[in-house]
């Protein structure tokens, strides 16, 4: 077996590499034509951020089976394309927790002191005390955006420094927040509170220029900002008109939406400071890292559990030949629940019935399902190990019961999921052992295919509510695939399905909302 080790990945890892008996090949700095050009003989590769692990790279590595990221984030690995090809992904999720937390705290107290600003001073031979009069931490607000890991070690450091906290992080709970003594807000909220906002969540399509003129317009006057999580959350160019401006007093990045970046024009403001991703820069996360890294490309070139599996599960082939028919419908079922669902999500009740109640293990089908739920946000770790255990640490409630018999279907597969604003619940089958369905929404007969975008319209079933929602959707040149309606009496309340081309626009969801009538409107893109 031979891995290819790029990025400058701690000696430590590598050793642990060469004790098990496998070649390594050392290479940093390798362009993507240099990696395609070398990859095909390597059965392992591990990265940090610096390399992009592309589609192209993958298709020329035709015995590739791990992708090893020495560190947390996975955005510069195509792991949607990994996972088509069979290559696990695995990451280091823990072993930069801290490194990434204290430089944080580093650029926060850099930022209220100006402390590289006034170095820079003084190495020139100037003595300006005026020019740098800070800011104190103590007593101020800060919002911090994405309680996960790094973004709860700073909470504790920021109640150290007699900070008052507040977070934004939709998908953890109240309890969690509580424990940790934050106050969990809505993203304006924390806008409009906070003295100093930090970033710690995963760049996703979600948040992609989250922090964008809008939201700067938002926030108080004079905030301070500070991302040691990933570059393309904060628009560079916002953030820039608005430190021009003054509305942002001060800015610290140390990642960028293009890296390595040597020439922005932040890096001619005066209160703009920044770092080249050193937030994981510490002697002891880089060996933390690559020690857990490179353990865990072994085990998966052994074909081994591997803990930090980013993209597949690890199943025994006989329970997959039995299950896996079923666990791309328990993943969509997840994924359907998460667009459906508004609030905190705090329990879900799965129940397998027909031939599925005598299936031999089960609990890969709820990992999925639950992973297909929290994914659609946090795709970048939750994978078929963790996600069980990132639900109990967001004190997600999981029970699955089998029931024997079950009308009409083969086996049917029935999730109940309640959130702090209510509850849904849907069901699928498989038509004819490999054709996801979902049959029942909210207790509505339907028959939904798992693919593409639907509109789910709760209604009173009265007329002219149809052919509005038809009218309305047809205005904005978006086609109807075809439409089901389920309902249990006439007059009473009714479910409309709207399977669609393409996805409607969020005016015309307020325009449908608006018909007499209608319930809500929610869009699910499977
Ligand atoms: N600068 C550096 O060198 C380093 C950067 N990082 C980056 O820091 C970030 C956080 O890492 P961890 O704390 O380990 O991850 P984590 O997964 O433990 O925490 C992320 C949190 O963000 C929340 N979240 C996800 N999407 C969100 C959204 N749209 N809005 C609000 N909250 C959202 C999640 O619920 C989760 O609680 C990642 O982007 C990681 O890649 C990590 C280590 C070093
Ligand atoms: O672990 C992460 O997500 C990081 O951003 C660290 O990046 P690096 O390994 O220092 O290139």
């Amino acid at each position: 077996m031979k891995v290819l080790v790029t990025d400058n990945v701690a000696q430590e890892g590598i050793d642990v590499l060469l004790r098990e008996g496998v070649g390594v090949e050392v290479r940093n700095k390798l362009t993507e034509d240099e990696l395609c050009a070398v990859i095909s003989e390597f059965d392992g590769i591990i990265v940090r951020s610096a390399t992009r692990v592309t589609a192209r790279v993958m298709e020329s590595a035709p015995n590739l089976k791990v992708v090893g990221r020495a560190g947390v984030g996975v955005d510069n690995i195509d792991v949607s394309t990994a996972t088509e090809r069979g290559i696990i992904v695995v990451n280091a999720p823990d072993g930069n927790t801290m490194a990434a937390t204290e430089h944080t705290m580093a650029l926060m107290l850099s930022l209220a002191r100006n402390l590289p600003q006034a170095d820079a001073r003084l190495k020139s031979g100037v003595w300006d005390k005026k020019a740098f009069v800070g800011v104190e931490l103590r007593n101020k607000c800060l919002g911090i955006l994405g309680l996960g890991r790094i973004g709860s070690g700073v909470a504790r450091r920021a109640h150290a420094m007699e900070m008052d906290v507040v977070a934004y992080d939709p998908y953890i709970t109240e309890e969690r927040a509580r424990d940790l003594g934050v106050t969990l807000l809505p993203l304006e909220e924390v806008f409009r509170k906070a003295d100093f906002i930090t970033v710690h969540m995963p760049l996703t399509k979600e948040n992609y220029h989250l922090l964008d003129d809008d939201a700067f317009a938002k926030m108080k006057d004079g905030v301070r900002i500070i991302n040691c999580a990933r570059g393309g959350i904060v628009d560079e160019e916002a953030l820039y008109r608005a430190l021009v401006s003054g509305k942002v007093a001060g800015a610290a990045l140390d990642v960028f939406e293009k890296e390595p970046q040597t020439e922005s024009p932040l890096f001619s403001l005066p209160n703009f400071i920044c770092t080249p991703h050193l937030g994981a820069s510490t002697r002891e996360a880089q060996v933390s890292v690559a020690v857990d890294v490179a353990e865990e490309v072994i085990a998966a070139l052994r074909g081994e559990l591997v803990k930090n599996a980013v993209n597949i599960p690890s199943l025994k082939p006989d329970i997959l030949k039995e299950i896996g028919p079923y666990l791309g419908l328990a993943e969509k079922l997840g994924r359907f629940h998460a667009q459906l669902l508004a609030g905190r999500l705090k329990r879900i009740e799965v129940t397998y019935s027909g031939e599925l109640a005598r299936f031999r293990q089960i609990d890969p089908l709820t990992t999925a399902l639950v992973k297909g739920l929290l994914d659609t946000i946090l795709q970048e770790r939750v994978n078929y190990v963790n996600a069980p255990v990132i639900a109990r640490n967001r004190g997600i409630e999981i029970s699955q019961t089998r029931v024997d018999r079950v009308e009409d279907y083969v086996g049917l597969l029935t999730v109940k999921a309640a959130s702090s604003e209510g509850e849904h619940e849907l069901a699928g089958t498989l038509f004819r052992g490999n054709d996801p369905r979902v049959v029942f929404i909210d207790g509505y007969r339907v028959d939904a295919v798992t693919e593409g975008h639907m509109l789910i319209i709760p209604h009173i079933d009265r007329p002219r509510i149809i052919g509005a929602v038809g009218t309305l959707i047809g205005q904005h040149d978006v086609n109807i695939a075809a439409m089901q309606v389920g309902r249990k009496v006439i007059g009473g309340r009714a479910v409309m399905v709207l399977m669609i081309d393409s996805p409607v626009p969020p005016e015309t969801l307020e325009a449908i909302r608006r018909v007499d009538g209608i319930l809500d409107v929610r869009m699910v893109s499977l």
